[in-house]
């Protein structure tokens, strides 16, 4: 039988570890970064300040360091990483797949960013210059420094 959504989201999140809202800022203080896994539309709209943005669609080849278009941020496996998408069923499949892929400490926020902002957790927007993300800033891929 060909499996669906919810198999392939039960499947990863049997196979990661999830945290709550309550628990993002212990974790950054221990050095975990946040990866926001959703699409353009969705980032902008506001996402967890500092978070690198990949979008789903382009995790796998972002994670590769064989494939020349890499993300340069991702390229230590060992750097943890709290993932989320909107409501946690990408970032749990992000999660998995970075997992699969070799990092060592992916953890996919529980109910992704409506949890968090449910929660009330610091909401930021992304910069934006005449409609399109501002590439020199450090929260998005290809940033080469000031
Ligand atoms: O993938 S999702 O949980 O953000 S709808």
């Amino acid at each position: 039988m060909p499996l669906r959504l919810k198999d392939l989201v039960k499947t990863a999140k049997a196979n990661i570890d999830e945290i709550t809202c309550d628990q993002v800022e212990d974790y950054q203080a221990q050095g975990y970064k946040t990866l926001d896994v959703r699409e353009a539309a969705e980032y902008l709209d506001g996402t967890i300040p500092m978070s690198l943005h990949i979008p789903r669609g382009i995790l796998e080849p972002k994670c590769d360091m064989c494939f020349e278009g890499h993300e340069s941020e991702l390229s230590d496996l060992n750097q943890p990483w709290i993932i989320f998408c909107q409501a946690g069923g990408r970032g749990a499949l992000a999660a998995y797949t970075m997992k699969q892929m070799g990092y060592t400490n992916v953890i996919n926020l529980a109910g992704g960013f409506n949890a968090w902002k449910a929660f009330g957790g610091p909401i930021e927007t992304p910069p934006i210059e005449d409609g399109l993300i501002r590439c020199d800033h450090p929260w998005n891929p290809g940033f080469q420094g000031e």
